[in-house]
Formats: C-alpha cells, sequence, structure tokens
C-alpha cells in the first residue's frame, strides 16, 4: 500500500482538532459533513472501482438508519455502537439481495434496478414510518457519545475505519479484481476472476458502509432518505472520484454546506442539484471525476525498453511433443444465422506453437472464444484429456487455459505488478516479477498502465497470461499495435513459450512474419471450416491457400 502524504496526516489533525475550532451548530454541520464522506466512499467503492452504478445509496442508508431507529423507540437493552453494527449488517445483506441483478443486467438496466429499490424503500419508509419519527423520539447516545465533540470523533473514527478499509480492499486482490471487472467482465473472466463473486462483494462492502452510515446519521423521518437524495448523491460521488478519499471528503463537505450556504441566502435548494449535475456532465468530458483526473495528469509516461530481436537462428519454433494439450474436436459455432464455425477439428501438443490463420471472418476469434467458454458451441474440447464442456470462461481459465482479446483489454488503473498479481492469481516471487516485467519491457513494477503506450499494455497482457503458468494459451493477435519490428520481436518470444514456460500455445495472427517466426506448424481457417494445416512454410507455399487468403504477398 502507498505510504500517507504529508498533505493527509495534516488533514487529519486539522480534523481531529475541528471540535476545539469550532461552535456547535458548525460542528452538527462537520458531523453530518463526515457521515456524508461515509456514504460518498461507500459508492465511490462500488462506482469508481467496481463500476457498478447503484442509485439507491440513500435508501442502504435508510436500513441502517431504521434499524437503529428501531431499537432505540423500543428502548431494547442493545449498546449503541452494536446497533450500529446491525444497522450496517442488515443493509449489507440488503446490498446483496440489490447486487443479484447485477448478475444478468449492466449500466443503465442496473441503475433501473437500483432506481426501483429506492421507490420501494421510500414507499416501505414512509408507510412503516421511522420507529419513534412520529413522536420525534431522538436517538439516544450513550454516556461516552452523549457531547457533541464526543460524537464528532466516534463519527471521524468510523469514516477513517472504512476508508482504510476501502484503501487496503482497493489493493487487495479483491480491489484489482474489481477494476478488472469494471473494464470488461470478459477480459476478468478470462483470468480467472470470479466476476459474480466479485460484483457481490462490492455491493455488500458498499452496502454495509452505507448502513453504517445511516445508523450514524440518527434522523428519523423517511424524507431524509428519498431517492432524489441517492441521485444527488451519485453524481456528487461521479463529480469528484469519490474511490479517492480526498474525493469522498470533498463531496462529503459539499453536500452540506452548499445546501447550508444556499438556504442563509435565500436561493432554492434546486441550485445545489444543478451544480452536481453540471459537475457529472464535466466528469463526464473529462473521462472521470476531479481527483481521478488528477492522478492520471499527475502519471509520467512509463520507460518502456523495446524487445530486442534475438540473435538470428537462436529463436526458433520449438518441435511438438507426443502428448496433446489441447484438443478440438467437431467444433461448430453458429450466431443466429451465421455459421461462424463448421465441424472444425485440431490438436495443440505439448512444446507446439500453432499458427491460426484465414481471411478476415474466418472463425478464427470464434473458435477462441468456444474453447475459452465464451460462447456456446457444439462439439468438444479437451483440456490435457479433460473435457471443459460445462464449465464456466473463469473455471477453464483456472484449470489450465488462458487466452488474449484482440483488443487491448489490460486494466488502466492498475500498476504493472498490481496487473501481473491478479493475471497470476498469485502474489509474484522478486524473481518471477522481473520475468514478466522484463517480457513487457518495463522497469517499474509500480507504473500505472494508463502511462504505458499499446505495445507495453499488450505485452504486459501476455507476460501476465504467462505468470500464471497455464497449460494452453490462446493468443489472438498479439502483435496488433506493434512496430513491425517489435512484432518480430515478440514472434521470436512466443516461439520460446513452450520451453520457457511450458506452455502450448495457439497463435492467431495476420502478420506472415509473426507466424513464420513463431509458428512451426499452422491451421488455416476459410468460411469456417479448415482448409489446410501442416508445417507453416508448406501451407504458406500451398496454392490452395495462396488462393484463399494470402494471395500476391506471399507468393511473391
Ligand atoms: N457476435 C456475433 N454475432 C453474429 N455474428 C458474428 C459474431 N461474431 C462473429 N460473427 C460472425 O462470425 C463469422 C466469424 O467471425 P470471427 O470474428 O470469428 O472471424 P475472424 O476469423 O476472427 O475474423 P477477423 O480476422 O476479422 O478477426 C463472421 O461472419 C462474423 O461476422
Amino acid at each position: 500500500m502507498r505510504r500517507v502524504s504529508g498533505w493527509s496526516w495534516i488533514g487529519l489533525l486539522v480534523l481531529v482538532a475541528l471540535p476545539g475550532l469550532l461552535p456547535s451548530y458548525w460542528l452538527f454541520l462537520a458531523t453530518g459533513m463526515l457521515i456524508a464522506s461515509l456514504l460518498t466512499w461507500s459508492l465511490g467503492l462500488l462506482g469508481g472501482l467496481a463500476g457498478l452504478v447503484s442509485l439507491c445509496q440513500l435508501s442502504l442508508a435508510g436500513v441502517g438508519g431504521w434499524v437503529v431507529a428501531y431499537f432505540n423507540a423500543n428502548e431494547l437493552p442493545v449498546p449503541f455502537v452494536l446497533q450500529v453494527l446491525v444497522g450496517a449488517l442488515a443493509a449489507l445483506g440488503i446490498g446483496v439481495l440489490i447486487g443479484l441483478p447485477s448478475l444478468r443486467v449492466r449500466g443503465v438496466h442496473l441503475a433501473v434496478v437500483s432506481l426501483g429499490f429506492a421507490a420501494v424503500a421510500d414507499l416501505a419508509f414512509t408507510l412503516l414510518n421511522f420507529p419513534g419519527g412520529v413522536i420525534g423520539k431522538p436517538v439516544v447516545r450513550p454516556g461516552l457519545l452523549a457531547s457533541d465533540a464526543a460524537y464528532y470523533w466516534f463519527c471521524l473514527g468510523a469514516l477513517l475505519v472504512c476508508l482504510g478499509l476501502g484503501l487496503w480492499l482497493s489493493h487487495s486482490r479483491l480491489g484489482s479484481a474489481w477494476r478488472a471487472v469494471k473494464h470488461s467482465e470478459r477480459a476478468a473472466a478470462a483470468m480467472g476472476i470470479n466476476v459474480s463473486g466479485a460484483k457481490l462483494w462490492a455491493f455488500a462492502v458498499s452496502a454495509g458502509m452505507a448502513g453504517l452510515a445511516g445508523g450514524l446519521l440518527g434522523l428519523l423521518s423517511a424524507s431524509n432518505f428519498a431517492p432524489t437524495g441517492s441521485l444527488v448523491l451519485f453524481a456528487s460521488a461521479v463529480m469528484v472520484g469519490a474511490h479517492y478519499p480526498a474525493g469522498a471528503l470533498l463531496a462529503g463537505g459539499m453536500s452540506w454546506l452548499i445546501p447550508e450556504a444556499l438556504s442563509r441566502l435565500g436561493l432554492s435548494q434546486n441550485l445545489g442539484n444543478l451544480f452536481f449535475a453540471f459537475g457529472v456532465l464535466m466528469a463526464l468530458k473529462a473521462g472521470g471525476g476531479i481527483f481521478e483526473v488528477a492522478a492520471r495528469n499527475r502519471a509520467r509516461p512509463a520507460v518502456v525498453r523495446p524487445l530486442a530481436t534475438s540473435p538470428s537462428g537462436s529463436a526458433r519454433p520449438s518441435q511438438p511433443g507426443p502428448k496433446p494439450v489441447l484438443e478440438v474436436q467437431g467444433l461448430s459455432v453458429r450466431y443466429g444465422t451465421v455459421q461462424a464455425l463448421t465441424q472444425v477439428s485440431l490438436t495443440l501438443y505439448e512444446g507446439q506453437v500453432l499458427g491460426l490463420i484465414g481471411p478476415n471472418g474466418a472463425g478464427k476469434s470464434s473458435l477462441v472464444d468456444a474453447v475459452s467458454g465464451f460462447v456456446p458451441y457444439q462439439g468438444q474440447v479437451r483440456l490435457l484429456g479433460r473435457p471443459l464442456e460445462g464449465l464456466a470462461s473463469s473455471q477453464r481459465a483456472r484449470a489450465g487455459l488462458r487466452r488474449s482479446f484482440q483488443q487491448d483489454r489490460t486494466i488502466p488503473e492498475l500498476s504493472a505488478r498490481a496487473y501481473l498479481e491478479l493475471a497470476a492469481g498469485r502474489t509474484l516471487t522478486p524473481p518471477e516479477l522481473a520475468e514478466a516485467l522484463a517480457f513487457a519491457g518495463l522497469e517499474d513494477p509500480e507504473a500505472p498502465l494508463y502511462a504505458l503506450d499499446v505495445g507495453a499494455r499488450r505485452r504486459l497482457e501476455v507476460a501476465g497470461i504467462l505468470a500464471a503458468r497455464p497449460k494452453a494459451v490462446l493468443l489472438d493477435e498479439p502483435a496488433a499495435g506493434l512496430s513491425a519490428a517489435e512484432s518480430h520481436a515478440l514472434a521470436e518470444r512466443i516461439a520460446q513459450i513452450p520451453a520457457l514456460y511450458g506452455a502450448a500455445v495457439l497463435l492467431i495472427e495476420h502478420d506472415m512474419e509473426v507466424v513464420r517466426r513463431a509458428c512451426g506448424e499452422v491451421v488455416v481457417l476459410d468460411f469456417g471450416e479448415v482448409l489446410e494445416a501442416g508445417p507453416t512454410a508448406e501451407v504458406l507455399a500451398s496454392p490452395k491457400v495462396v488462393a484463399a487468403y494470402l494471395g500476391e504477398e506471399v507468393a511473391a
């Protein structure tokens, strides 16, 4: 985890000292700001890290508030701290239930589902009333927390614990998995990440923190938890980039200070909502919230060394052994009326780098998608003799079948180290990390991926796959976006993968020079069927292949 900066310590000291500096009304406002910051932080973890939308965060806070109000109104002999924790747990449970639709729907659909919950919760809070709300029974705080200053520090402690927990999680494997899910669920699954589990954890953590904030609020009216409040909260979280602690504090501060300023000026509260709506538009235009963009702008381009080609002849495709690693038999893939693959069979042997070539639309990516479990198919796929049918894509990845994607699917917010360790599924030893960084041409393991050029990111993707020590690797145009010299150097590295990493490779590639350097054998697909297969030089010279695919370029 990164060190806490000097400014953070100064900010913390100021926060701790505030009760000695502020009159009681302002201390009340400051306590509200801390609670609002906690609520915004809970939303920041969900949206900023995992890319999930919740438009019912205030309703979840309402669950926590309702539980505390219930204990209080019925004068149950439960300590206040425990009341607040039970409220947080209740919200956590409901958060997981709200998270369940996220396993099927994303983006705007998920937003609608969560907004639906907010509407239902609003109705329930209004019908049920907050316990004790009608008679205006205030939440009784224990003696230790009775003073405003003590309660302020208590709320500050709760916020700091949640900030610490969130930061720890965001630097953990779970946090990296959240970022992977945010960026591409397919790529996350291809890394072996349990996407559903990662999403539900994000909802649970976020909802628990929201429920905690609600329990601390101590307000006993349904109007405090209305759906519009959730919308404004969401807008403020996006505007600042609330997965940064400073962002959460800024949003929390604004959510109390702006209404206060507007009411003192005699202006409509709707102006505050307009301000946040405008802020969201700005954030969308800038590609992130205030603190997100600032962090990105601070990053310096990482030093990337180009891959060197090995001395001529030292990197040759290795000879395949007798043992099949990946067997594809009678594979057919259909998208609606489009027959992408028809009865394709091929075998990848240990020690082999097998090329898969063919014209655009021949079915190469469909084969990789089917074998790695991303599209339904007919036929059979076996990894080291074990049928993979019935296994989800993440399970196939964990079984030792790893793949890359045609487009760059690395995770921009992660450091090179965090990305490699997420891809490997474990902490790498220093020599393993150095080896993977060298493959990508990187020196600094902490370089954020958004500071890398596309070539380095593509190599890092391959390095991450290899760090997982898979049995079979499916590479879908890994040289796309690389210069000719870099592509050829990468081809030589790919040729060495079986010997250095013990994995057999299926390589999809359009650049025939890359294919020649990396692959001992190739399979040619055309219109979803195998047109030719055999040693690279022979196949590339075959008149059938030249006519169907390569044309003059190779024949020359
Ligand atoms: N999701 C999809 N829905 C419908 N048709 C699809 C889908 N994906 C691919 N296809 C079609 O399936 C066929 C095979 O496509 P695929 O992408 O597998 O070919 P490819 O050989 O990988 O092409 P390229 O070299 O351009 O990547 C094409 O006709 C394509 O239009």
